[in-house]
């Protein structure tokens, strides 16, 4: 089985980066969003990357960020992506892009094959596309929502970029989404916690093993 890349989203202290920075997942994101129970200040998010190792892509996440918030989060701590979970428009993108030299990752909500079409639009400007569900409307959080969609909706498609699948992934589902939808790489938030916005190591690493298959099969 190819190598699935695996993104641990919304870490929150020094143990969750260690957690993280000790199994195999490939990204650690950091939200910047305050309405969200992971929201990080500045100051806590660059302490959080500076101590993440070289080898672990940190992402950071916004939502509808403004120049003057996205030059902050850049300058201020080492990054390797920017996750952009609002309403921004694919021109919105492209500048994104093109003012910072940092790739570029899209969150598209799906609910039905209406969605499809924004995956195939987003892919030309952006460097990745996150695949996620679709808030329920007034939803407080654009995502981390810890909900899933119909996986057959994307079922072995492809777009012009490497894409990521996100939405109610959990220890137990992911195997089940990778094999189902053949995404080669997995985000998760909720399903890694304890309780709302809280990492619990022991999931991290069960989500990290299953969706890698690299640990013993996960019993229910
Ligand atoms: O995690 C958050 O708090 C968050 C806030 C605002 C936008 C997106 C957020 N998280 C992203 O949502 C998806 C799905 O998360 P979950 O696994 O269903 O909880 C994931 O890409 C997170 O990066």
């Amino acid at each position: 089985m190819p190598d699935i890349r695996v993104k641990i989203c919304g870490l929150r202290s020094l143990d969750d980066v260690a957690t993280v920075a000790a199994t195999k997942a490939a990204y650690a994101g950091f939200v910047f969003f305050p309405k969200s129970p992971r929201h990080l200040t500045i100051p806590q998010a660059r302490e959080l990357t500076l101590a993440a190792p070289v080898g672990l892509a940190k992402v950071a996440l916004v939502v509808d960020a403004d120049d003057a918030l996205l030059d902050a989060i850049v300058d201020a701590m080492p990054l390797d992506m920017l996750q952009l979970h609002g309403h921004e428009t694919p021109e919105r993108v492209a500048e994104i892009r093109a003012r910072y030299g940092l790739p570029v990752m899209k969150a598209i909500g799906v609910a039905d094959e209406g969605d499809l079409a924004a995956l195939m639009e987003y892919s030309l400007v952006a460097d990745q596309i996150l695949v996620d569900a679709k808030p329920p409307k007034n939803a407080a959080l654009p995502g981390g929502n810890g909900l899933s969609f119909d996986w057959r909706l994307v079922a072995q498609r492809r777009w012009l970029k490497p894409w990521m699948l996100a939405g109610g992934l959990t220890p137990h589902n992911v195997a089940e989404a990778i094999r189902l939808t053949n995404a080669r790489q997995v985000d998760v938030s909720s399903g890694v916690e304890s309780s709302h916005g809280v990492k619990d190591p022991a999931k991290i690493k069960a989500f990290v093993e299953a969706a890698t298959q690299d640990g013993p099969p996960i019993l229910r």
